[in-house]
C-alpha cells in the first residue's frame, strides 16, 4: 500500500468490511472518502461513523470525533482496493482469475469461458455486465456495472472462493483499469476481444483507451509468471496487449495467422458452425448463440480455456447450449418474421450485429435503437449513419437518456442518419421506447428481421426522473401477444403434429401495417414505461 499514515485513533482497531459508501457501511467497516467528480465523499463521513464505521480512511483532513481511526493515504482509490484485498481477498491459490477486456464482447466471452469450465466439471464464479454468480445454481445477482468498485469486487471474488469455486471469470472494463478498481487482484490470464472507439469522453484518446486495457495484460505479466495473455489476431490493438503483456501469448483469429482458428465457418439463422484448430487438436463446432461475431467469442474462449488444459470436449459441449441473455437473443412467439434482442451500443457492434442478421433476412432489415445519455456522444451520429446505410427501416428511440433530453439524443443521431449515402430514408423518431417498439412490430411483415438494439438484458430504462422498469425481450413478448402470436414455433409444430389447432395471428390482426411512422421527436420519454 502507498505510503499510508495513521493520523489518530488505534493502530489495531478490528476491522470486518471495506466500502466507499456511506449508505451501505455496516458495523466495523472501514469507510474510504473517495474525492469523486461529484462530491467529495469527506462529506459523508459522519454519516459513515454514525453507521458504525471503524474507521476513516482520506487523502486530506476530516473533522472527527477524538479517537476515530483515520489513515492519510495518497490515493484513496488505490486504498479501497489494497484494504480490500487485505480484508477479503481470496489468495491465487483459492481462486485462479480470469480477466476479460475489450471494447465489444467482454460479458458473451465470458460467460462462454466460464460455460466451459463448467462443462469441464470446474466450479467457477462469473461476474460481468449481467450478474455475479458462484457457480451454485442461484441466479446471477446484478450491481449495475460492468466491474465493481474494488471493495465489492474483493468481497464477490471471496464469496465464490467461499462457495467451492476454484476459477473466477471477470469482465474487466476500461473504467474499471483506470479507476483502479481491479488493483490487487491476481490475474492468471488476460483475454482482449477486440478495440474501437468507446468512451473517449473519458479515455481521452485511443491511445490512452488501448493503454487502459492494457493493463490488465501488464497485471498478469507482474503477477503471475505462469500467466498468460489471449489476444486477437485480427485486431491491430492486439499489438499494445502483447507488448504489455505476458512471455505466453496465444492468439485466435479468423482473417490471419493464429494459433486457434475457425475455418469453414457456416452462419444459419439461429447457430453457426465451424471448425476450430487449434495446436491440441480439431474440433467440429456448433454454437448456439449465432453470427460470425460470436465466432471470434467462442475462439477467445477456446485458446483461453486450452491454455489452461481444458480438453476441446468442453467447448464443444458448452458450445451446443451455451446462450446469453440480450445477445442476439431471438425473441420467438410464433411469428412470421424474426425478432432479435442485442445490447450493441456502439456503432461496431450495431453495424456487427446488423450485418449477422442480413443474410438471414428475406425481406426487410429494422432496427430500433437509441444512446445513452451522459456519455460518448461522439458515437450518436455515426451509429445512426450504420443504421441507415445497413437497415431498411429506422426507428430512433430513447435507450437510458438519464439527464438529457432524448428527442435531443434522437436529433444527433438523425445527423448521421441523414447523411448517410445511399440509405432508404426510412427512419422515424418516436422516444416513448415502448410506442416506438409496438409501432414497429406492427409494421412487421413475413420474411422481415427486427433488432431491438441497446438495452440488451437490462431490465430498467433510466430516464431524468429516475429508473423505470423495462426490458426489450418482455415488451417485445407483448407487442407481438397484441398481434396474436404467443406460441414459440417449435412448440406450435409440437401442437400442431399432436393435432392441437396452433395459436394464430388474432382474426382481427389483418393484414401488416404498411403505414410510416409518424416522427413524434419532442415527445416525453419513457411515458408508457412507468
Ligand atoms: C465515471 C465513473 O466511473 N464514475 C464512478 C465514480 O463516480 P464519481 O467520481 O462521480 O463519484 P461521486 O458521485 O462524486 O461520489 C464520490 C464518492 O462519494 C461516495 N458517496 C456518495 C454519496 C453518498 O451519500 N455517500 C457516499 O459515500 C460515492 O460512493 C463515491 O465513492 O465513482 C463512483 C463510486 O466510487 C462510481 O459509482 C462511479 O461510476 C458511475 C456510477 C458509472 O456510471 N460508471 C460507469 C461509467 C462505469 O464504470 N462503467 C464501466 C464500463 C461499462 C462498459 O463496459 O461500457 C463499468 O465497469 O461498469
Ligand atoms: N466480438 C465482438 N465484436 C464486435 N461486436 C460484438 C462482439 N461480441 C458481441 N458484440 C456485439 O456487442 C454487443 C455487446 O456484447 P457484449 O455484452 O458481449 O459486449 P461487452 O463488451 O460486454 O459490452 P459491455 O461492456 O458494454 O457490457 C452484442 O450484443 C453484440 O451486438
Amino acid at each position: 500500500m502507498p505510503a499510508a499514515s495513521l493520523v489518530q485513533g488505534e493502530a489495531d482497531a478490528a476491522v470486518s468490511g471495506v466500502t466507499h459508501d456511506s449508505r451501505r457501511v455496516a458495523a466495523g467497516d472501514l469507510f474510504v472518502a473517495i474525492p469523486g467528480e461529484n462530491h467529495d465523499a469527506r462529506r459523508f463521513v459522519a454519516d459513515a461513523l454514525a453507521r458504525g464505521a471503524a474507521g476513516v480512511v482520506t487523502e486530506g483532513p476530516v473533522d472527527v470525533p477524538d479517537g476515530t481511526v483515520v489513515i492519510r493515504v495518497p490515493s484513496t482509490r488505490a486504498a479501497l482496493a489494497d484494504f480490500a484485498a487485505a480484508v477479503y481477498g481470496p489468495s491465487p491459490e483459492r481462486l485462479r482469475l480470469i480477466g476479460v477486456t475489450g471494447t465489444d464482447g467482454k460479458t458473451t466471452t465470458t460467460h462462454m469461458i466460464h460455460a466451459v469450465l463448467e462443462a469441464h466439471g470446474e466450479r467457477s464464479g462469473r461476474l460481468s455486465t449481467v450478474g455475479m454468480t458462484a457457480g451454485d445454481g442461484a441466479p446471477p445477482a446484478g450491481f449495475g456495472f460492468t466491474t465493481p468498485e474494488a471493495g465489492d469486487l474483493h468481497r464477490m471474488l471471496a464469496g465464490m472462493a467461499d462457495a467451492g469455486c476454484t476459477t473466477a471469470v471477470t469482465e474487466v472494463s476500461s473504467h474499471a483499469l483506470a479507476l483502479q478498481r481491479v488493483r490487487g487482484c491476481a490475474f492468471q490470464v488476460a483475454v482482449f476481444t477486440n478495440l474501437t472507439p468507446e468512451h473517449l469522453d473519458f479515455h481521452g484518446s485511443m491511445p490512452e483507451y488501448a493503454a487502459a486495457k492494457a493493463k490488465l495484460f501488464a497485471m498478469v505479466a507482474q503477477k503471475s509468471p505462469d500467466g498468460f495473455g489471449v489476444v486477437n489476431a485480427d485486431d491491430p490493438a492486439s499489438a499494445v496487449m502483447r507488448q504489455h503483456g505476458p512471455r505466453r501469448i496465444l492468439s485466435y483469429g479468423i482473417e490471419n495467422d493464429a494459433d486457434v482458428r475457425a475455418v469453414d465457418i457456416r452462419c444459419e439463422p439461429d447457430r453457426t458452425t465451424f471448425t476450430l484448430t487449434t495446436p491440441w487438436g480439431d474440433q467440429e463446432i456448433v454454437s448456439v448463440i449465432p453470427g460470425r461475431v460470436n465466432v471470434y467469442n467462442w475462439l477467445a474462449a477456446a485458446a483461453t480455456t486450452l491454455g489452461l488444459g481444458v480438453p476441446l470436449e468442453a467447448i464443444r459441449a458448452a458450445a451446443e447450449v451455451t446462450t446469453v441473455d440480450g445477445r442476439l437473443e431471438s425473441i420467438d412467439c410464433g411469428q412470421p418474421f424474426k425478432v432479435f434482442v442485442d445490447f450493441a451500443h456502439t456503432p461496431h457492434a450495431l453495424a456487427t450485429v446488423l450485418r449477422t442478421v442480413r443474410p438471414q433476412t428475406k425481406n426487410r432489415l429494422m432496427v430500433l435503437f437509441g444512446h445513452a445519455g451522459g456519455r460518448d456522444a461522439a458515437n450518436r451520429a455515426p451509429m445512426g449513419a450504420v443504421a441507415a446505410g445497413l437497415a431498411d427501416v429506422v426507428m430512433v428511440t430513447a435507450d437510458n437518456p438519464l439527464h438529457e433530453d432524448p428527442a435531443a439524443i434522437a436529433e444527433e443521431i438523425l445527423v448521421g442518419a441523414r447523411e448517410r449515402e445511399g440509405a432508404t430514408g426510412d427512419v422515424s423518431v418516436n422516444v416513448d421506447r415502448r410506442e416506438a417498439l409496438r409501432a414497429l412490430v406492427a409494421r412487421a411483415e413475413p420474411g422481415d428481421t427486427i433488432v431491438l438494439a441497446g438495452k440488451g438484458h437490462e431490465r430498467y430504462q433510466a430516464l431524468a426522473e429516475g429508473k423505470v422498469e423495462w426490458n426489450d425481450a418482455d415488451e417485445a413478448r407483448l407487442a407481438l401477444a397484441a398481434r396474436g402470436w404467443t406460441t414459440p414455433r417449435s412448440e406450435s409444430a409440437e401442437a400442431g403434429r399432436r393435432g392441437a389447432v396452433p395459436q394464430q395471428r388474432a382474426a382481427s390482426d389483418g393484414p401488416a401495417e404498411a403505414s410510416r411512422v409518424t416522427a413524434t421527436p419532442g415527445r416525453k420519454p419513457g411515458g408508457g414505461a412507468s
